[in-house]
C-alpha cells in the first residue's frame, strides 16, 4: 500500500516545554482514503495535524506532504484545512471569503459548487461574524474544499453542528472522496468515525495505540461482558479458552469473552447457584476506551 502513501509522520516527536505531545508517532495517509484519528483529549491528534500542515516542526523524526516538506508551497496548494478554530475576518461576507480563498488556487472549485456541497448557498450574502457556530463551521468546510484539495484535514469538523448539518457534511465528505480526495479527520464522535472512516488510528499519549479498519476496531467490540455472582474461582475461569479476561468488583465477577453463550453454559454447569447474571455488548466507545486503557496499563507495568 506504500505506493499510495501521500503524506505522513515517521517517528515524530514533539514536546511543548515539559509536555510530550507526540512520542515518536508513525502515521500514513493514503490517496483517496478517509482516515479517522481518535483519542482522548490531549492525545496528540491536533499536534499530529499541525506537523503535517507544517504549522509546527517535529523535534525529531519527520513529516511529509506529497513527498515534500509540509511548508513547501506546492504541497500546501494541494491541501484543504478546517481546524478547530478559524480566525476569519468577521466583517467579510461569506461569498467574499469564498472568492478570496478560491483566488489562491490554480484550479479552484466553482463558488456555487462549494456553497451547494457545504449547504451554505443561502448564506453567501451574510457577514461571517453574524453567523451561528454551526453555520460558521459549514463556511469553514466550504473554504477548505475551495482549492480542490488532494487531502482535506478536518479537525473535529462537526462540533456545534446539528444532526442534519452533520449528515449533510458527511455526504459532502463522501462525495469529495469519490473524486479521489483523501480525508484526515479527528473526531470525538465515534459514530462519525463509524459512518465515514476506511481506517481508524487510535492515539493515546502521543502514540498510535491501535490502527485498522473500522471493522477491526469493532472486532474488539465483539467482546461481551458477563457479570454474575459465582463461586467459580478466578483461576478456573481464566483457564477457559473462550475467556479473554476476568476481574472482580465487590461481589461480582466480570468476564470478557467473544463467546458469551458458551461461557454462560459452562458457568451454569459449574455453579448451579450462580445469580445476578447479566450479559452486555461492548460498544465502540467502550472498545476505544479499552484500547487506550490497555495501553496505559502496559506503560504503567513497563
Ligand atoms: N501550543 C501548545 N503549547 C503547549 N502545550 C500544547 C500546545 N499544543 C498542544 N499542547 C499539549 O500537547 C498535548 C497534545 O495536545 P493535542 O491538542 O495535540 O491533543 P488532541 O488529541 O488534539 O486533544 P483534543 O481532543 O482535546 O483536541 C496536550 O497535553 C496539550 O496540552
Amino acid at each position: 500500500m506504500n505506493d499510495t502513501r501521500i503524506a505522513g509522520l515517521v517517528k515524530a516527536r514533539k514536546n511543548y516545554a515539559a509536555i510530550t505531545a507526540l512520542d515518536g508517532i508513525d502515521l500514513d495517509i493514503h490517496r483517496g482514503e478517509i482516515l479517522a484519528l481518535l483519542g482522548p483529549n490531549g492525545a496528540g491528534k491536533s499536534t499530529s495535524i499541525a506537523l503535517l500542515l507544517g504549522l509546527h516542526r517535529p523535534d525529531s523524526g519527520n513529516a511529509t506532504l506529497f513527498d515534500r516538506d509540509p511548508q513547501d508551497i506546492e504541497a500546501r496548494r494541494r491541501i484543504g484545512v478546517m481546524l478547530q478554530s478559524a480566525n476569519l475576518p468577521a466583517t467579510l461576507k461569506v461569498g467574499e471569503l469564498l472568492r478570496l480563498t478560491a483566488s489562491y488556487y490554480p484550479e479552484p472549485r466553482p463558488i456555487a459548487e462549494c456553497a451547494e456541497l457545504a449547504g451554505i448557498a443561502d448564506l453567501l450574502g451574510r457577514r461571517y461574524g453574524a453567523l451561528s457556530g454551526g453555520q460558521q463551521r459549514r463556511v469553514q468546510f466550504a473554504l477548505a474544499m475551495a482549492g480542490r484539495p488532494d487531502i482535506l484535514f478536518l479537525d473535529e469538523p462537526t462540533v456545534s453542528m446539528d444532526i442534519d448539518a452533520r449528515q449533510s457534511l458527511w455526504a459532502a465528505i463522501r462525495r469529495l472522496v469519490s473524486e479521489g480526495c483523501a480525508v484526515v479527520l479527528t473526531t470525538h464522535y465515534l459514530e462519525e468515525a463509524e459512518a465515514l472512516a476506511d481506517r481508524v488510528c487510535v492515539i493515546a499519549k502521543g502514540r498510535v495505540v491501535s490502527e485498522g479498519s473500522v471493522d477491526a476496531l469493532r472486532a474488539h467490540v465483539s467482546l461481551r461482558r458477563i457479570r454474575c455472582i459465582t463461586c467459580v474461582k478466578i483461576e478456573t475461569l481464566q483457564a477457559w479458552p473462550e475467556v479473554v479476561s476476568v476481574e472482580t468488583k465487590q461481589d461480582r465477577t466480570i468476564i470478557a469473552t467473544a463467546q458469551a453463550e458458551t461461557v454462560v453454559k459452562r458457568l451454569l454447569d459449574a455453579d448451579p447457584s450462580l445469580s445476578e447474571l447479566e450479559v452486555q455488548r461492548a460498544g465502540l466507545a467502550e472498545a476505544f476506551q479499552e484500547i487506550t486503557r490497555e495501553t496505559e496499563d502496559v506503560r504503567e507495568a513497563a
